[in-house]
């Protein structure tokens, strides 16, 4: 997917792991505590089937996703990523309907037909991988 001037980027991260608070604990000890650095505590989103732990770093945005009930969209993931691993990307854009619209006349899928309120309150939806140079992209609306 190449972004075009109705995109740009967000650069946020999610990152999926099994054990969320022992990496909490990794990445205050390689120096996220320090001030400006914001690490949230675990807030669940049973709606998205993860809990997430928000990490500002200033300029870049991470998220740190576990499992959440016994149908999570990140647990076919976990099972072929032991470690975890960069799960996705998010892309902000300022209209998630037309940005849909243009990506399909580009034959690029969206996972579902539904654009949910996201982790951030704001409306979310997920295209497919193969579609996408094999990267899971969100996009995000402003
Ligand atoms: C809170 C919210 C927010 O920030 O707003 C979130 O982040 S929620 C974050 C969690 N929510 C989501 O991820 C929602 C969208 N995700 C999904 O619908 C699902 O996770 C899928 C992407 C469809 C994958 O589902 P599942 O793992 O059950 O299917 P599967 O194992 O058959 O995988 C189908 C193919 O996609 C590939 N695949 C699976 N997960 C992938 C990933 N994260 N990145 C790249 N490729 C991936 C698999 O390797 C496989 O390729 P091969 O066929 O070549 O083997």
């Amino acid at each position: 997917m190449r972004p075009d001037q109705d995109m740009e980027s967000k650069e946020t991260a999610g990152l999926a792991l099994e054990l969320l608070e022992q990496s909490v604990v990794d990445l205050k000890s390689v120096g996220t505590d320090r001030p400006g650095i914001e690490v949230s505590e675990a807030v669940p989103l049973p709606e998205h089937g993860v809990s997430v732990v928000f990490v500002n770093l200033g300029n870049t945005k991470m998220e740190l996703l576990h499992p959440l009930g016994s149908d999570s969209p990140i647990t076919g993931f976990l099972q072929k990523n032991k470690a975890g691993g960069m799960h996705h990307i998010c892309i902000e854009v300022d209209n998630i309907n037309a940005a849909v619209t243009d990506l399909k006349k580009k034959k690029i899928r969206s996972l579902s037909d539904e654009i949910k309120i996201g982790a951030h309150g704001k409306p979310v939806i997920f295209l497919h991988p193969k579609d996408c140079g094999g990267v899971l992209v969100e996009l995000e609306q402003a």
